[in-house]
């Protein structure tokens, strides 16, 4: 009997998300500046009669139990690469908030790719990985790689960036999900409303924050916090203006830099150190302003395979 592979994988923050026009595939080039943060879900692949797949944690019940699950698709994605019957059960211990713009599902199918090719033993190169990551999905490759990186194209090319300390952040969960398509479009229709149109041709091509690198490279949170951007988050406001509410809690907690993560609804709050990251979470745990509060720092580690 074969042991049982689990693979741990770390959820983002976007630091920055430049986010460009609307290309004609229905994508947006993006300058995405992903930090991976040390809020992790587990995937854990072992060997059974058919593909199944079990989620635990508290936001189980969003996460579906079958093939449209991303893990199930990356179990299914790599099988057919190798001609590998895709029987494996797979078991995701979900800790990071599910549709919340922390990139949750791409973690997941990151972790079942590692963890089956691991079972399996494929042996997929590093490259192989990181195509087969592409195909299920623009954040996935990341998931992968952790660290701090840049995103080009639709945020799946990535370059590594140095970053010269730990960042210290909260979490402010909501209630309920966002769509990521959904905000796209909602991006596309703020444009189009305010007379600038929504594609390519009318929207300058997203570009990294040098200010913002720099403050990665030398670790400095307050040059970080001056410099973070996301072209989402009005997209996101618009469509769930409560979060205007988090975002100002955070703040006047004492947050550095708040800012939607990603496509929302998550708020991430950058705080000096840990001390502060503390008093910020126990300001916004009293707000009433969301479901949940975690604190995390980045970067962590991206897709591991962990030891017996
Ligand atoms: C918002 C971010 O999380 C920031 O990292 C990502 O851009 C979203 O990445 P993701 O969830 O992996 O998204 P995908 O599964 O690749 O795409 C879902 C949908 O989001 C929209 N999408 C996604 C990425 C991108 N660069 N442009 C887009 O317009 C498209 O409508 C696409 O059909
Ligand atoms: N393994 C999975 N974990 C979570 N959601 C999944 C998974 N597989 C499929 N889904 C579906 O995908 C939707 C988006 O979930 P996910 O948690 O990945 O969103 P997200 O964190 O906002 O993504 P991103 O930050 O990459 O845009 C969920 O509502 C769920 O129906």
């Amino acid at each position: 009997m074969t042991r049982p592979v689990t693979a741990r994988v770390p959820a983002k923050v976007n630091v920055q998300l430049a986010v460009g026009g609307l290309r004609p595939d229905g994508f947006h080039d993006l300058a995405n500046v992903f930090l991976a943060v040390g809020l992790y879900d587990e995937v854990t692949a072992t060997p059974a009669d058919s593909l199944r797949i079990t989620v635990s944690g508290a936001d189980a019940d969003q996460v579906p139990p079958d093939r449209t699950n991303l893990a199930a698709r990356a179990a299914l994605a790599l099988a057919g690469r190798h001609g590998v019957d895709p029987a494996v059960h797979l078991h995701i211990a979900k800790d990071i908030p599910v549709a919340g713009g922390m990139a949750g599902g791409s973690a997941d199918a990151a972790g079942a790719l590692l963890a089956c090719d691991a079972l399996w033993g494929t042996g997929s190169s590093r490259e192989e990985l990181l195509a087969l990551c592409a195909e299920l999905g623009s954040d996935v490759p990341f998931s992968l790689v952790g660290g701090a990186a840049l995103g080009r194209g639709r945020g799946e090319l990535l370059d590594p960036l140095a970053t010269g300390a730990a960042f210290h952040w909260v979490f402010a969960v909501a209630d309920g999900g966002l769509s990521t398509p959904a905000v796209y479009r909602e991006c596309d229709r703020l444009r189009e409303a305010s007379g600038t149109g929504a594609t390519v041709e009318d929207i300058a091509d997203p570009e990294p924050s040098p200010a913002l690198l720099e403050a990665l490279r030398t670790g400095d949170p307050a040059a970080l916090a001056a410099a973070v951007t996301n072209d989402l988050q009005p997209a996101a406001l618009s469509l769930r203006p409560s979060l205007a509410e988090t975002l100002r809690a955070g703040a006047d907690a004492g947050a550095l830099a708040s800012l939607v993560s990603g496509s929302g609804p998550t708020c991430a709050f950058l705080a000096k150190d840990t001390e502060a990251a503390e008093a910020v979470a126990a300001g916004l745990a009293a707000s009433g302003t969301c479901r949940a509060v975690r604190t995390a720092s980045g970067p962590a580690p991206g897709a591991t395979v962990l030891a017996d």
